[in-house]
């Protein structure tokens, strides 16, 4: 037995293969994608983070008695000038790759909010141009800060109804279990979508071309740089590495040896305390 952020690994022969499912967080800087992230790999709240990062993590899960192995993208869209800082942007790198979305914001941002329906929308618009349904969940996260509300529970279900996804308003530095349900309820919709399909992981397939849609979209949103692949004259692209999800041990920051702690785990870029 082996383990990934201390999780046991499944075995993997023939009859408990686990299944494949990736998934992608999207969201708004700063909505707590991270945060969730690394609640779920690790059971640990961060508290420093560095937001250029975005990395794929892997993990051993098991679901409802089945293996999974389950693949999460912490997504970082960085806009650049003219562009505005959140618009998203390379939109194929996961919308080609993921079987399932958490589409993330802060209850106490309103402008988050607003972030996360630009996304369901580029979502609902991949899935009428690819013709799949691709699950998403919306979670309104940092519950804790609910005396800062900017965003009330009921905006955030009428939003979910909207597009037809889940809705969790959830907290990155509470209770690990409810952050677990919400991301084992993702592999869920995600195994039914793939079920329904009989799909194997999906090729990343690129081209750079953009649909009539997209204008549509880009105009309403500023969504500028997204490109939506088809299936006519194709290039295959690789798939975007995974950086196995490690835990890599490092020498202390002098604030934290002032605190006696000789060694401090990272998870990339983030510090865990
Ligand atoms: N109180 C509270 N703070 C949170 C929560 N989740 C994240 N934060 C804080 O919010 C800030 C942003 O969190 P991140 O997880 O880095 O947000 P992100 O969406 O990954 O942001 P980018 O990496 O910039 O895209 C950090 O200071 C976190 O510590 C939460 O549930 N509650």
């Amino acid at each position: 037995m082996s383990s990934v952020f201390g999780k046991s690994r499944v075995g993997s022969g023939p009859q408990s293969a686990p299944l494949e499912v990736n998934l992608a967080i999207l969201g708004r800087r700063g909505a707590g994608k991270s945060a969730l992230t690394v609640k779920f790999l690790t059971r640990r709240f961060i508290s420093e983070y560095d937001p250029n990062l975005e990395d794929t993590y892997s993990s051993e899960e098991i679901v409802d008695h089945q293996p999974v192995h389950l693949r999460v993208m912490d997504t970082a869209d960085l806009g650049f000038p003219p562009l505005p800082q959140d618009t998203p942007r390379n939109c194929e790198r996961y919308l080609n790759w993921a079987h399932a979305f958490l589409v993330v914001y802060s209850v106490d941002s309103r402008q988050s909010f607003e972030g996360s329906s630009s996304y369901l929308e580029l979502l609902a618009l991949h899935a009428k141009e690819t013709q799949r349904n691709y699950p998403a969940l919306l979670l309104g996260n940092k519950l804790d800060m609910a005396q800062y509300r900017q965003v009330t529970e009921a905006e955030g279900a009428a939003l979910a109804g909207r597009f037809g996804c889940l809705f969790f308003e959830v907290s990155a530095c509470l209770d690990f279990e409810h952050v677990q349900h919400v991301f084992h309820e993702a592999v869920r919709e995600a195994r039914r979508e793939l079920e329904k399909n009989s799909l194997a992981r999906p090729l990343f397939i690129s081209e750079e071309r953009a649909l009539p849609h997209q204008a549509a979209l880009t105009a309403r949103h500023g969504l500028a740089s997204c490109t939506f692949n088809t299936l006519s004259t194709v290039s295959l692209k690789e798939m975007p590495t995974v950086a196995q999800a490690k835990l890599v041990t490092v020498k202390s920051s002098r604030a934290q040896s002032k605190r006696k702690a000789p060694t401090l785990t990272l998870l990339k870029g983030f510090k865990i305390f």
